[in-house]
């Protein structure tokens, strides 16, 4: 039998052309339709950047206001879908929550059967707009707490924050979390992004295709990683009289631990990047404003104590998920709902992929070679 040249994970596979984003592990750098992610993250607002991948330009004043007026009159908890997450248990994980969520607002959306660009367009904003008020909702409720209304004179991640609290958000923080949506909004081929693209190729619908994509970021090799990197900070134990030196040397003895049992350590490690997750250090910095914030300095001490360790062992690098895991811990998010605000923000990336899959689509459909039994008949 002549050998075939199998590409377990799909590693190095090119399967098609995307002018959504690029990320180049050469030049360590990642481009949202040609501007560099550090760039917007400091100069953007998470929405002008939810407008960028969608339309391929940045919004001048007129189109932005018009985009922001769109997103705010489709923030609030739609009743229908509030009464089908207080029939699911709260012990319930919020990506299933999310998942359900998503499925719902499709089944209900009046252009559910129309994949038109127009109405993919506004089914990717209203999406996108509904989604904080189910994760805010959803942590509230398994705290005893009522939903909160959406306000329309705050911007999408300070809304986010204040449904998700109740309280007015503090701008320091609104600031870093808006970093932490414009880095996880897109990242090319991802295997959620190429989960939504393979529905979409059999010409299926935008909310089953964000459906099947939430499944494929919960798993903890992809965006569940920023939940499991919290479990590890509570496995090793968190200790807020702890020095940051006293809690580096804990953590660098949990996790040479881990290594020489084999461990896989969540929050480290790239398919793609092998010298460093280019998102990582302005996600670091905004985590550094945090620890600062709330002074924490054993948080610090923690992250600083496993990177180390990791690195001298393994030369295995942090991605995203390693610093977001505690700058969302930080904020006052329970750990499960990490990967929900993950969610939020990569709606605008998986939808813009699926647009550019509607527009140029051949079904997704690749070869296995068959190592089963021979050929064999029913007796
Ligand atoms: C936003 C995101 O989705 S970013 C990714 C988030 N995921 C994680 O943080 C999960 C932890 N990381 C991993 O499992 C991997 O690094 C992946 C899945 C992200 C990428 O994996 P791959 O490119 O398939 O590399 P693979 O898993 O084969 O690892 C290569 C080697 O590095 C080791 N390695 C890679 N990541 C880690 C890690 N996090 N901890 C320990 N060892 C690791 C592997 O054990 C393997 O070692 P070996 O050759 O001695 O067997
Ligand atoms: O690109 C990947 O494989 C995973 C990732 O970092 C992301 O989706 O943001």
């Amino acid at each position: 039998m002549a050998a075939v040249d199998i590409k377990k994970g799909l590693a190095g596979v090119v399967v098609d052309y995307t002018a959504v984003s690029k990320v180049n592990p050469d030049t360590n750098s990642l481009l949202y339709r040609g501007y560099p992610v550090q760039e917007l993250a400091a100069k953007c607002s998470f929405e002008e950047v939810a407008y960028l991948l969608w339309n391929g330009e940045l919004p001048n004043e007129t189109q932005l206001a018009e985009f922001t007026a769109r997103e705010r009159a489709g923030r609030a908890l739609d009743p229908v879908v509030k009464s089908v997450v207080d029939t699911l248990p709260t012990t319930a994980h919020p990506m299933d929550v999310c998942r359900t969520a998503t499925s719902v607002l499709g089944a209900r959306h009046e252009l559910a059967e129309d994949s038109s660009p127009e109405a993919n367009m506004k089914k990717a904003i209203d999406l996108w707009a509904a989604m904080p008020a189910v994760v805010a909702y959803d942590q509230r409720r398994r705290r005893g707490q009522d939903a909160v209304e959406p306000r329309e004179d705050l911007d999408y991640s300070a809304n986010f924050l204040w449904m998700t609290f109740g309280e007015d958000p503090v701008d320091e923080v609104v600031e870093a979390f808006n970093v932490s949506m414009i880095l996880y909004a897109e990242h090319s081929f991802n295997a959620s992004t190429f989960t939504a693209r393979v529905v979409t190729s059999t010409l299926s619908d935008l909310h089953s295709a964000v459906t099947a994509a939430i499944g494929a970021l919960k798993g903890p090799l992809h965006g569940g990683a920023n939940e499991a990197v919290m479990h590890t900070f509570d496995e090793i134990g968190i200790r807020s009289e702890e020095s940051l030196e006293e809690a580096a040397t804990r953590a660098r003895a949990w996790m040479e631990d881990a290594l020489a049992q084999k461990k896989k350590v969540m929050g480290f490690g790239h398919r793609v990047y092998k010298h460093g997750d280019s998102r990582v250090p302005t996600m670091k910095a905004a985590l550094d404003k945090m620890i600062a914030h709330y002074g924490r300095p054993e948080l610090l001490g923690l992250y600083n104590g496993l990177e180390q360790a990791m690195d001298e062992a393994k030369a295995i690098k942090p991605n995203l998920d390693y610093p977001a895991g505690p700058t969302y811990h930080l904020m006052g998010f329970d750990t499960q709902t990490f990967t929900p605000l993950f969610v939020a923000s990569r709606i605008t990336g998986w939808t813009a992929h699926i647009m550019e899959q509607v527009a140029s689509n051949s079904l997704i459909r690749p070869l296995s070679e068959y190592n089963g039994p021979e050929e064999r008949h029913v007796p």
